[in-house]
């Protein structure tokens, strides 16, 4: 059973403080994985570190930069939330190793993503939970564009063949226009109009990019809360299913 399970950035930083891990919500998430499934891949989003640098820098997944300054400002700030991630995990027993996206991934001329799998495979074989996130990724023709978690958790649960992949988010799953959470999402014209983008500053999309992405998978994809991460990693339905 693998499981790729994303830790947003709205959950382990404070999105509205710059560079501001919330060391309680990623102590607790980090806790629900100690009782973890088999194979385990975390990825996690950019929050109050990555994001603030991308839109400093004029970048997203589509604008790109030739700046090297830039690229380290964005995968640096990336690297710190990382290292605080995979040390709360490490804290709670989870053997997780970091992974960095910038030095393995690559997007082609037309925006593909081409994320090698082998080196996060064999991590999960030797009994590692290996630890991604949003990051920098080079873009032929455009210099570096941004790399979400979503992204990076599509293209994994593809090339890994995961069972189960979770969004672990702020939000109690997808809402409708009343607040009301959405059980289960098959079309993405079903909640179109629900959808935007994110509240804080975010150059990946928010919600609607999500739903896009996670309906493009052949496994089931589940959004939830902090709240819903215990009842997921015992293999319960929670918050809002897409398939
Ligand atoms: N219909 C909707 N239901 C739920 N959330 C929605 C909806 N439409 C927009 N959103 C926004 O999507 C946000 C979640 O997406 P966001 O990308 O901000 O989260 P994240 O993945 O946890 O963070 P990060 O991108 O930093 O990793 C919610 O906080 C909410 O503001
Ligand atoms: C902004 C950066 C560097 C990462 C974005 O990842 P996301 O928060 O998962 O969308």
């Amino acid at each position: 059973m693998t499981t790729v399970l994303k830790l947003g950035g709205s959950v382990v930083t404070r999105k509205d403080e710059p560079e501001t891990v919330d060391e309680t919500n990623l102590e607790r998430a980090a806790a629900a994985l100690a009782d973890g499934p088999g194979d385990l891949v975390v990825v996690h989003g950019g929050g109050s570190f990555g994001h603030h640098h991308a839109s400093e820098h004029g970048v997203s997944t589509t604008e790109g930069t030739h700046e090297a300054v830039g690229v380290t400002d964005i995968h640096g700030a990336m690297k710190r939330l990382n290292d605080a991630v995979v040390a709360a995990l490490q804290r709670a027993g989870v053997p997780a190793v970091p992974v960095h996206p910038f030095s393995l991934a690559w997007r082609d001329a037309d925006g593909t993503l081409h994320l090698p799998a082998d080196s996060v495979r064999a991590m999960l074989d030797e009994g590692f939970v290996p630890v991604l996130h949003g990051d920098v990724v080079v873009h032929a023709g455009r210099g570096a564009t941004i790399l979400s978690g979503d992204e990076l958790v599509v293209s994994l649960a593809g090339s890994l063949d995961a069972d189960r992949v979770g969004l672990c988010s702020d939000v109690p799953g997808v809402l409708d226009d009343e607040g009301t959470v959405v059980p289960r999402i098959e079309r993405f014209e079903d909640v179109a109009d629900y959808l935007g983008g994110s509240e804080a500053t975010d150059v990946t999309g928010g919600m609607a990019a999500k739903v896009r992405e996670l309906l493009a998978l052949d496994a089931p994809a589940q959004v939830f809360d902090l709240d819903g991460l215990a009842g997921f990693l015992d293999g319960a339905d929670t918050g809002t299913v897409i398939d």
